[in-house]
């Protein structure tokens, strides 16, 4: 039976489930569950702290998980990442009081903490920068104040947390993190070399579920003599289906299109003659 990582608490654990749940997989109920089995699929999903998942997949004694490629590398795991998943999306930078340092340089023999020390470790040795990473569990922002660190590196969202402790970002993005699908690194094979067809299954459902929620499906009527014009600007994923109308001067067209183009295609479409423009959301797909 292939396992899952799932992260049990924090930003990626709700999403994570969901994602798990419209890809068709049985999730847990009840936040206190720590392994649910979904005899179906032949699936069974731990959840772990989110901290954790790329040991275990690392380590091999899951297959696949869930986590943020921040904590991915953090963790030092061999896993790798298999796909981005879209969400908890974050940066990973360096922050200081605002005004007090501009340039990465600036971080020589001073205190940054952190919660991920092997990102920020590994950072600083590849700029050949010394300095003291101090390891904290979270709420970093607050080191400064109380003295412990003259800077911090931690996750950024919004800013507002930075904001409220009184510290601005300088330097490039350390990172951009996301929540990724990872496996071991040898993954693909399993015990008897051969693929293991649920690992296969969960991936393509994954990118289906990705696909579903990154576009819509477009369907318009279009004068005949327009519809090269028209397909142009919904050239879909490989192509359009155009299919006649009874007024044969007329032809009906169906589309993939980026959801966030949606509203531009729209105007674009009924501007060269295109009618009848309905847009549908996507449940599933497998392409
Ligand atoms: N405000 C946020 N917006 C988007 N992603 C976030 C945010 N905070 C954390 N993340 C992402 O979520 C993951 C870490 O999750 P989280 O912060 O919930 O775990 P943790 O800090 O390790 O655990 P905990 O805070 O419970 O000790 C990282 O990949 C991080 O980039
Ligand atoms: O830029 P923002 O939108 O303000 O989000 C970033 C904050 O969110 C996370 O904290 P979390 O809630 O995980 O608490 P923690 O520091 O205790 O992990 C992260 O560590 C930042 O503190
Ligand atoms: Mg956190």
């Amino acid at each position: 039976m292939l396992r899952v990582a799932v992260p049990n608490k924090g930003s990626l654990s709700e999403p994570a489930t969901t994602i798990m749940k419209e890809a068709g997989y049985a999730q847990r109920r009840d936040t206190k569950e720590l392994v649910l089995t979904d005899a179906d699929n032949g699936v069974e999903f731990f959840y772990l702290r989110p901290r954790d998942v790329a040991v275990y997949v690392g380590a091999g004694t899951v297959d696949l998980g869930i986590t943020g490629r921040d904590l991915l590398l953090d963790s030092g795991s061999t896993a790798r990442e298999v796909m981005a998943l879209g969400f908890a999306r974050s940066t990973f930078r360096f922050a200081a009081p605002a005004g007090s340092m501009d340039a990465v340089s600036d971080i020589d023999g001073r205190r940054v903490a952190t919660s991920y020390s092997g990102l920020v470790r590994s950072h600083l040795d590849e700029h050949g920068i010394t300095a003291e990473v101090v390891h904290l569990d979270g709420a970093v922002e607050t080191a400064v104040t109380l003295g412990v660190a003259d800077l911090i590196a931690d996750v950024v969202e919004t800013g507002t947390t930075l904001r409220n402790a009184g510290l601005e970002v300088f330097g490039d993005p350390i990172l951009r993190s996301e929540a990724v699908l990872i496996s071991r690194s040898d993954a693909g094979a399993a015990t008897q070399g051969e693929p293991d067809p649920a690992l296969d299954t969960l991936r393509r459902r994954l990118h289906g579920v990705l696909v579903a929620r990154q576009y819509v499906l477009m369907d318009y009527d279009c004068p005949a003599e327009l519809v090269e014009r028209a397909v142009a600007v919904t050239p879909g994923l490989e192509s359009p289906t155009v299919s006649p109308l009874h007024d044969r001067a007329w032809v009906a067209v169906r589309s993939m299109v980026p959801r966030k183009q949606t509203n531009a295609v729209m105007d674009e479409l009924y501007r060269i003659g295109a009618r009848g423009i309905l847009v549908t959301d996507i449940a599933a797909c497998r392409l």
